[in-house]
């Protein structure tokens, strides 16, 4: 393990743990932003520290959706996902589709609300087609009470994060540190929390907690459960290596967006979350922040990257066309 004293930052090399504490000073930020560089050209994954969010937020965030998901199925039932209203999934696709990949469903359930699902229903259609998620409106649980105050200061929360790394991911890019901000002004990014109950049963041939895929925006903030496993990030051709969960820690990694953005500089890595062994009847919940540009937002490989002969170049896309295809495959 290495230790670098001048960005505070851990490294085991393939998933770095970076602590974000000194993100409030220009050379912290310049550091920092090295460390995000090195870490996005290699794996797409990292793990950060002293990003500032308390602890005991984030139980309590954990503690009121574990108590939804606990409740008996009819009472989850009534904020079920339905054309146009997002919420609660009993099984959350099969995320391999998304590659191309046939596999069962994913063992996994799910509760998703997006920035953009408080909007009038006019203003929400006006956003994409009907895979396009943040078309969807929010809905809420009745209980426990308190859920959709702490669902929404988590999203504030998450946006202020991300918004924050975008800027970093600036620096590292030698762009200005503002020049994703105008990106973002009416993004519909979402939280998409992960159940997966307790195995009782034995898989299906090839079935995951969440099969092989890689995440389609531009990053993914994700709070894991402390000890439980699972999460697992390709390295290599074949070389599955697990994402041990830091108490307090946050796992970051860039989607498709952000490669595409860096002509493929920067790295949307393969990951899954395999299912537990036969004797292991513990349950898990992830908690993901999918942080995604405006809708019709472009997106093509940036002004440093477009002369480099390393890089691949990319058509241009626009958000929706990128998300709204992946989606569709994901749930058909
Ligand atoms: O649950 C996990 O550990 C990861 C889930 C994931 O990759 C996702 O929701 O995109
Ligand atoms: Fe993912």
């Amino acid at each position: 393990m290495h230790v670098d004293r001048a960005t505070v930052t851990v490294a085991d090399g393939f998933v770095p743990v970076i602590d974000l504490s000194s993100r409030n000073t220009v050379e912290g930020r310049a550091a920092l932003a090295r460390a995000i560089d090195a870490a996005c050209t290699g794996s797409g994954f990292f793990v950060i520290v002293g990003h500032g969010i308390p602890q005991d937020f984030i139980d309590r965030m954990f503690t009121v959706t574990y108590e939804f998901f606990r409740l008996p199925d009819e009472e989850k039932e009534r904020v079920a996902h339905r054309p146009g209203v997002s919420g609660f999934r009993r099984t959350g696709g099969s995320t391999a589709h998304s590659l191309d990949q046939q596999t069962p469903p994913d063992l996994c359930e799910a509760f998703s609300v997006h920035a953009t699902g408080e909007l009038s229903e006019e203003e929400r259609r006006k956003l994409g087609n009907e895979w396009a998620t943040w078309t969807l409106a929010n809905i809420w649980p009745e209980n426990p009470p308190e859920f959709r105050k702490v669902w929404q200061e988590y999203m504030t929360a998450m946006g202020e994060l991300a918004a924050d790394l975008m800027r970093l991911f600036a620096i590292a890019l030698d762009l200005d540190e503002t020049f994703f901000d105008d990106k973002f002004d009416h993004h519909g990014s979402s939280i998409a929390v992960n159940y997966y109950p307790p195995q009782l049963t034995p898989p299906l041939p090839g079935q995951w907690r969440r099969g092989p895929h890689t995440d389609f925006g531009s990053l993914t903030i994700l709070y894991q459960e402390d000890n439980r496993g699972g999460l697992q990030v390709l390295q290599g051709e074949d070389d599955w290596r697990d994402v041990c969960a830091i108490p307090g820690s946050f796992v970051v990694n860039i989607g498709d967006l952000m490669a595409l953005w860096t002509g493929g500089r920067w790295v949307s890595t393969m990951h899954r979350v395999v299912t537990p062994q036969p004797d292991d009847t513990s349950s898990r919940l992830t908690i993901p922040y999918f942080y995604l540009p405006n809708h019709d937002a472009s997106i093509e490989p940036m002004r440093p990257f477009t002369d480099s002969p390393a890089v691949e170049r990319f058509d241009t896309v626009t958000v929706s066309e990128w998300v709204s295809r992946k989606v569709q495959k994901i749930f058909s």
